[in-house]
């Protein structure tokens, strides 16, 4: 694929988790920023990224690491985004472009239009892409490869707004991530099925398997080997991150949950009654899904495809 060359000068990542670390290394291997600052909250975090050495300057002062980037990407968890917005809006550069990765897309517009983002050009954005794991040692430059980013503009007309989308694109399509554009309130209620849910139903699954009488934490751990073992992958992604996305889109989750329970329900029901034929029509029909994610290249039919990459 051919590089873009440098999309901005200096770029400027808060939070070196998974996300943040990730995007530092692809943006150092595809050539497409110059300088890197990275700010962290965490003093071990950032004694960390100084260790790895993948960025030119480290601090834990978000005004001055801001105040010359051409790019700021907030890489936090979704509820710290809008103190965030409050401290780095102001402290912009004129011109420069602002975005984030936050896994719910609502509240990051709503944080960014609380600001005075007249002289800057904000754009919530969500990489479709990650793993359970979190911290400056688990981004890996691969992660974004075949994968979507979903960028949700807000309203503005301005032909230096709709540049700066089209810039920060290039800058994803770089890291091999195709772009979509999209309004964040169909972001969230999208995330909310193929995403949130799922978090969800591990978390709880595995919880509800651990607490029963019956089955002891060592069946559990023993018998991990079989489907139950993806749920325990998922389960163990980052608790903060995951309340805070839980927090931050409450009313999508809630309305896809009643959606579920009901499907849930009718299952039970098919179940219950022995009526085999609802079972096995419904079992048929997202074996079916699943074929199609496989053919359309979004999947290997090997299970735990890529996830385990960049691992250490
Ligand atoms: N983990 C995943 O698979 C994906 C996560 N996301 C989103 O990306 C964002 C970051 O997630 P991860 O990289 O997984 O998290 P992470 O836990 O690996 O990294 C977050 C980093 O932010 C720092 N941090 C936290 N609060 C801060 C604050 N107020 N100021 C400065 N630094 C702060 C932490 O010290 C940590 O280094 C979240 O909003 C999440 O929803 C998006 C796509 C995938
Ligand atoms: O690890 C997994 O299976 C994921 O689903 C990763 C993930 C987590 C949160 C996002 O907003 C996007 C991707």
């Amino acid at each position: 694929m051919s590089q873009p060359g440098i999309l901005y000068p200096k770029m400027t990542v808060i939070g070196a988790g998974l996300i943040g670390g990730s995007i530092i290394r692809a943006a150092r291997e595809h050539g497409v920023v110059g300088e890197i600052t990275v700010a962290d909250a965490s003093e071990a975090h950032r004694v960390r990224v100084v260790e790895l050495g993948v960025a030119e300057h480290v601090t834990g002062d978000i005004a001055e690491a801001v105040k010359d980037a051409d790019l700021v990407v907030l890489a936090t968890p979704v509820l710290s985004i809008p103190d965030l917005a409050a401290q780095v809006i102001p402290a912009m550069k004129p011109g420069a472009t602002l975005t984030d990765v936050g896994s719910t897309k609502g509240n990051v517009a709503e944080a960014f239009r609380a600001q005075d983002c007249s002289k800057i050009h904000a754009i919530p954005g969500h990489p479709i892409a990650g793993t359970e794991q979190s911290g400056p040692d688990a981004g890996f430059s691969e992660l974004f490869e075949n994968r979507w980013t979903i960028l949700t503009p807000l309203e503005n007309d301005d032909e230096a707004y709709a540049a700066a989308v089209a810039r920060l694109s290039t800058f994803w399509r770089a890291f091999g991530a195709q772009v979509e554009l999209m309004d964040e309130k169909h972001h969230d209620l999208v995330l909310a099925v193929v995403s949130h849910l799922p978090h969800l139903i591990a978390y709880t699954i595995v919880g509800s398997a651990a607490d029963l009488e019956n089955v002891t934490e060592n069946e559990v751990i023993k018998y991990s080997a079989s489907g139950f073992r993806d749920f325990t992958r998922i389960a163990a992604s980052d608790p903060t991150m995951w309340r805070d996305i839980f927090v931050a889109n409450k009313d999508a989750v809630l309305e896809m949950l009643g959606r579920f329970t009901e499907d849930l329900q009718a299952m039970s029901r098919a179940i219950r009654w022995g009526d085999a034929d609802t079972l096995h029509t419904h079992f048929t029909r997202t074996r079916a899904i699943r074929r199609g994610i496989v053919a359309a290249g979004q999947e290997s039919a090997e299970p735990n495809f890529g996830r385990d990459r960049g691992k250490h």
